[in-house]
């Protein structure tokens, strides 16, 4: 076995898809939760001064999306043919136009500017993004893509309260109901759900 350590802040957002895709695959893995005292001295010590970071013995492997196809294509959750695979990185890069326009708002320093860039979005925006996304789940029997099991719902499983937060919408899965199947498809896998009832903590709500 490989020796793999896997360091990310102590949330879900963009890292806990590759604990979760870590402990699906029955991967032995340190858990690191950088903490936020600690993140200035480790910052230095990673490719992008970001994390998540996936290593393998010694090797750094950085940016999320990357580390999550990778874990999918070992763990055989990254679709069945070039088709399958494409569907999958398109519909997560749709996840991250949501998370991006999501950020472009809850990031806002001016408070003001925040409120009327959150009414602007929460009208013009959001609802057309998320009803796309919920008909494409709908589409996919509860799931990101390929009507399957994929690396893409724990990518969306991940972000999912980030998003509700940023959106400002917490009841996100009872508006787009869709959700819900994507959550419990990945959160009631054995070997993921054995890892997340370790119940390690969190830093951060989301
Ligand atoms: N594109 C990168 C973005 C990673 C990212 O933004 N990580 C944040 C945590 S979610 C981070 O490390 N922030 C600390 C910093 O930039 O100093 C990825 O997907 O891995």
């Amino acid at each position: 076995m490989p020796k793999v350590v896997y360091h990310y802040f102590a949330c879900k957002a963009l890292g806990e898809s590759g604990r979760m895709l870590l402990a699906y695959g029955g991967q032995d893995f340190e858990d690191h939760r950088v903490l936020s005292a600690d993140w200035p001295d480790f910052k230095p010590k990673t490719p992008f001064g970001q994390t998540p970071v996936l290593v393998i013995d010694g090797k750094q492997y950085a940016q999320s999306t990357a580390i999550c196809r990778y874990l999918g294509r070992k763990y055989g959750l990254a679709g069945a043919n070039d088709e399958e695979a494409f569907e999958i990185d398109q519909n997560v890069e749709f996840l991250h136009d949501i998370r991006a326009k999501a950020a472009a708002v809850y990031y806002e320093a001016d408070e003001e500017l925040k409120a009327k860039k959150h009414e602007d979005f929460s009208k013009n925006v959001y609802p057309d993004m998320l009803k796309k996304l919920n008909s494409i789940v709908e589409a996919n029997k509860g799931h990101i893509a390929a009507g399957k099991l994929t690396w893409g719902d724990f990518v969306f499983t991940s972000m999912f309260d980030y998003l509700k937060t940023m959106l400002q919408i917490p009841d996100l899965e009872v508006q787009y109901p869709a959700f819900k199947k994507v959550l419990q498809s990945v959160l009631t896998q054995p070997k993921v759900k054995a890892f997340l009832d370790l119940g390690r903590p969190y830093e951060f709500e989301f």
